[in-house]
């Protein structure tokens, strides 16, 4: 479902506009007006841009005299009196040009049960909501340019954690799919109606919001129980050149219009049985989605979209290239309170998160004369062989009827078989290169879930274990911690500091879910290899037949025009080949390229580590003033030396490490100094980004990291290497896509 464009989808793409720019998520948050039976207004729209909320507790009688009320600041705020018009105007209506320019976008609207959420996406026919209008304007755009244009769109909910078609609800539940990059995710079996009919896509939306799964609650009479998304892809193809038709340039936006399931909390919504059930999975995946939201605006490099199909299917207009809006709905009430605040604080953290964007636009013609050139060769070679075996037959039947009728045929059989051959060896070849590459990327994939809990381990200050049991009961037991509450599954958005303040809970989720990739990755691993070395065998039993066969040949053969005829099949036979050779020789730079930048990672990780173990031997002299031995003290010299080299010079410092005490290490309050004259851009220049990011530029960083001060008695071991099988290396996606290619595929050879 999310967008396959060429510029994600990583094929060869020349991009003439595809300049990347970062933004930030865009947040918005709509008051709803107050409902007849609601008692009292604790929210307001102070300005265009910020939302008061008066927090007076009546129990709390000494905060009551201060009257406390919390500002919060967005981007925009809409009040209790904002129009559909006006929200569509400010939040949607701008990316409209975006997606026909090329560009993804994404709105989603959030917030607690009854907020308001399907009134701005979906509306009334009388005051219709974010989806009609920009799919109005959509096709407004591309009116009487069908040609140019494609507009395509799917609608699908997510109930249960399961994903049902609501433009074809009868087609049962969808699965999920990632590409071998883990980027592209896409459900499988979804409707996508390609029209350019208003009035026939106004009929499916209606169609597909009847299908939708509502139920009344306490708190909302229609509340809406699954997360409905719906995109539509705008594809424009434009001849590059008008002279040559087969240049074209595409540019593909997608738009994603989100209405998520409403977060609540069990014993307000007074839900029971299914209700409840219910309420479970939508909390599971707004929390799942909360904790994205959380790790992304703190820019943490690892971010676990894999907790719930919500967070999978958007982590492209998450993180990736995306224009996204969030449109965050508060209800006005008293009774209110508690979910608003939540919901408030929720968007304040997605203000922070950045999106790099890039337009996706494919240079077809590029692809199209490159295999123009191939394409025609091999035709002109068909065409040479066939020309020639044309003009040749009379003659070669002549000399072949006057030898003898049965040499005849047993050179044409012979002369079959030989290019039957041939060809099972091509497809047992490209075979063999598709597995080679899914084992490579399974590989690296297995590197990266090794390189996430050696991040995780050190960032939490533990040990690098190479166990899964042990990380899985650590795991569990803190999942078991912040899951349940007393009554029953926690909201989203509920007790955000505790779940928030967790650093160490996302971690340990985090290692939970690479172990986890891990035994996967393993298990592929070996089925595939598995598959290899049969491919290998019957490969080679293939090639014998062929020898054995090009060896009856020369007895055969009794004239030069057969000879020439098999020469120019062999000819046909090598240029495939080279072909192949061509595919092969792409694919084995592309690997080079991924590799690389795991080289780059890992390198990193060990200039990290070795920093920490630095420090921590610091730390302990310091502690147990322990004096140096010489060349150990030129050692720390050299080193402080390299890390400050260009800062010594650049600012100007004329003291060198040489001119420090001899004996004794740096002390602390002299490096603190030069820190301190430092900016904090230069810090970042000295110190190499840590993986204990903390925000906090004291002097340990100068050295390596911050360090926890539970003394080591002794340096803890360096974490082994991630244990890397030969040919072997990890993308979870990397598995999944590739688990299409069916094993038994050799039987079909
Ligand atoms: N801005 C608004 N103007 C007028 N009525 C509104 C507005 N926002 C919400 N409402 C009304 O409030 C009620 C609840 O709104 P809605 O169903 O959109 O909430 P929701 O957030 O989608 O809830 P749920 O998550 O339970 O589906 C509806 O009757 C709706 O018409």
């Amino acid at each position: 479902m999310t967008p396959e464009t060429p510029s994600s989808s990583g094929s060869d793409t020349s991009k003439p506009g595809g300049c990347k720019s970062e933004e930030r998520l865009m947040v918005a948050v709509r008051i709803r007006p107050m409902k007849p039976d609601e008692p009292t207004k604790v929210l307001y729209a102070l300005n265009k841009k910020t939302i008061v909320l008066e927090d007076i507790d009546k129990s709390d009688v000494i905060r009551q005299k201060k009257g406390v009320e919390r500002q919060y600041l967005y981007d925009v705020v809409f009040g209790e009196d904002s129009t559909q018009e006006e929200v569509y105007k400010v939040t949607t209506k701008t990316l409209i040009t975006d997606i026909l320019n090329g560009y993804n976008g994404t709105v989603f609207a959030y917030g607690a049960t009854g907020a308001g959420k399907t009134h701005t996406m979906v509306g009334t026919r009388s005051e219709p909501g974010i989806m009609i209008r920009a799919l109005n304007d959509l096709f407004e755009a591309v009116k009487g340019k069908e040609e140019e244009y494609s507009v395509i769109m799917s609608y699908l909910e997510i109930y249960n954690e399961q994903i049902r078609d609501l433009l074809n609800p009868s087609s049962g539940f969808l699965e999920l799919r990632e590409d071998s990059k883990g980027k592209n995710i896409n459900v499988a079996g979804l409707s996508e109606i390609s029209t350019t009919s208003t009035d026939e896509i106004m009929q499916l939306l209606h169609k597909g919001n009847k299908a939708r799964t509502m139920e009344p609650t306490a708190m909302n009479q229609t509340s809406s129980r699954s997360h409905a998304l719906l995109s539509v892809t705008v594809r424009h193809s434009v001849p590059v050149d008008k002279k040559d038709h087969l240049k074209i340039r595409v540019k593909q936006g997608r738009l994603f219009m989100i209405d998520l399931a409403g977060s609540e909390r069990a014993n307000k919504t007074k839900n029971s049985g299914k209700r409840l059930q219910e309420g479970a999975h939508i909390n599971r995946s707004l929390l799942a989605l909360g904790n994205c939201i959380n790790a992304l605006s703190g820019g943490a490099r690892y971010v676990n979209y894999r907790d719930s199909k919500l967070t999978r299917l958007l982590k492209e207009a998450l993180s990736g290239n995306c224009k996204t809006v969030m449109i965050a709905h508060v209800s006005p009430s008293s009774t209110q309170k508690d979910e608003s605040r939540n919901t408030l604080i929720y968007a304040e953290r997605a203000n922070n998160i950045t999106n790099k964007i890039e337009r996706n636009v494919l240079d077809v013609s590029y692809h199209v004369t490159q295999y123009q050139t191939v394409i025609t060769e091999l035709r002109d070679e068909i065409s040479r062989l066939q020309h020639k075996m044309k003009e040749e037959r009379p003659r070669s039947a002549d000399v072949r009827k006057l030898n003898s009728e049965e040499r005849r045929k047993e050179v044409q059989e012979l002369r079959e078989q030989i290019v039957e051959t041939f060809k099972t060896q091509m497809k047992l070849r490209r075979k063999l290169m598709e597995i080679d590459s899914h084992l490579l990327s399974l590989g690296m994939e297995s590197e990266r879930q090794h390189m996430i809990i050696s991040h995780w381990e050190s960032r939490n200050n533990k040990l690098y274990k190479n166990s899964l049991n042990e990380s899985r009961a650590r795991t569990q037991q803190s999942m078991r911690r912040r899951t349940y509450t007393a009554d029953g599954f926690r909201s989203a958005g509920y007790e955000q500091e505790e779940v928030y303040d967790t650093d160490n809970e996302e971690g340990e989720t985090a290692i939970q879910q690479a172990w986890l990739e891990l035994t996967d990755i393993e298990r592929e691993q070996d089925r595939w290899s598995e598959l290899r070395t049969h491919i290998e065998q019957k490969l080679e039993a293939c090639r014998q037949r062929g020898v054995s066969l090009e060896d009856k040949l020369p007895t055969l053969l009794s004239s030069d025009d057969e000879r020439e005829i098999l020469a120019l099949m062999c000819r046909v036979h090598e240029l495939e080949a080279d072909k192949m050779a061509l595919q092969s020789e792409r694919l084995v730079r592309q690997h080079e390229l991924r590799r690389r930048d795991l080289l780059i990672l890992r390198y990193d990780r060990q200039r990290q580590l070795s920093e920490e173990i630095i420090t921590r031997q610091r730390q302990i002299m310091e502690e147990k003033k322990l004096s140096l031995p010489q060349d150990l003290q030129e050692l720390y010299q050299l080193y402080q030396q390299e890390i400050h080299a260009s800062t010594y010079t650049d600012f100007g410092i004329t003291q060198t490490a040489s001119s420090l005490t001899p004996d004794v290490l740096p002390p602390i309050s002299r490096t603190r100094i030069l820190t301190t004259e430092l900016s904090s851009s230069d810090l970042s220049a000295v110190s190499p980004p840590s993986s204990a990011e903390s925000g906090d530029s004291s002097v340990d960083r100068v050295m390596g990291h911050p360090i926890s001060r539970h003394g080591f008695s002794k340096l803890p071991p360096v974490p082994p290497s991630p244990p890397v099988r030969p040919k072997k290396s990890g993308l979870s996606s990397v598995r999944r896509s590739h688990s299409d290619m069916r094993l038994n595929s050799t039987e079909e050879m």
